[in-house]
């Protein structure tokens, strides 16, 4: 997949149950425009959607599973159990929390992998981190990619943004791994999608701005409200 991708778009479709467009017949559509749009990849989360999502498009799909557990802040694909639906699933990438937090379970990152690996080793790994530091820890325990897509989204990144400072994180985590990074969170307009490139993301997953219109409608109405 991470061939397939490299140096385009992928687009994320996602909707949560309580977003407006939570549908596996919707997602398929919002994949089916990207695709005649010209993204290279499709992110999704749930096996519903992506079976659906499959059945609409042949382009490679970045899996993840959202759920929460009690006592874990780690929610996109936390243990076997989403990556076991991963892996009937049919995606080409799985997707996961790389952060250094606790997961459910305790369960271990490397352990994690090396789950994978064994069961379907044709299937590429993307580790969704938040810092520098897990994108090497990310790197060292096997992962294909990086992707900084909880950048922003944890409590000790949550005063940052990436694309603060001409992607100042982007380009940290570039200086630091070997692996593919890819962009992803925030990427809001084609000339950041642009930028990302330029600054050597191997490619830049966005979401909200294209499938997400409640977000879309209200960042017009906060501009007009200021
Ligand atoms: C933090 C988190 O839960 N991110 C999720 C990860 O799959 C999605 O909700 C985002 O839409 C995706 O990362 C793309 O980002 P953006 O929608 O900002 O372009």
């Amino acid at each position: 997949m991470l061939n397939a991708i490299k140096g385009g778009l992928v687009v994320s479709c996602q909707a949560l149950e309580h977003e407006p467009l939570h549908s596996p017949t919707i997602m398929s559509k919002m994949a089916l425009a990207a695709k005649e749009g010209g993204a290279l990849g499709i992110r999704a989360n749930s096996i519903v959607d992506i079976i659906a999502i499959k059945r609409e498009v042949d382009l490679p799909v970045i899996g993840i599973v959202k759920r929460d557990y009690e006592g874990s802040e780690v929610f996109i694909t936390a243990t076997r159990k989403e990556i076991d639906e991963l892996l009937e699933s049919g995606c080409e990438m799985i997707a996961m929390d790389a952060t250094l937090r606790d997961r459910p379970g305790a369960e271990t990152l490397a352990s994690l992998v090396e789950y994978c690996r064994k069961k379907k080793p044709e299937v590429e790994l993307m580790a969704d981190i938040s810092t520098v530091e897990e994108a090497v820890a990310a790197e060292l325990s096997g992962f294909d990619c990086v992707s900084t897509t909880l950048h922003g989204y944890t409590p000790d990144t949550s005063y940052t943004k990436l694309f603060r400072d001409d992607f100042a994180f982007l380009k940290a985590v570039l200086e630091e791994v070997k692996v593919p990074v890819i962009a992803e969170g925030n990427v809001l307009t084609p000339e950041m999608y642009r930028r990302c490139l330029e600054l050597g993301a191997a490619a830049v997953v966005v979401g909200g701005a294209i499938t997400r219109p409640k977000e879309i409608t209200a960042r017009f109405v906060q501009a007009a409200s200021k």
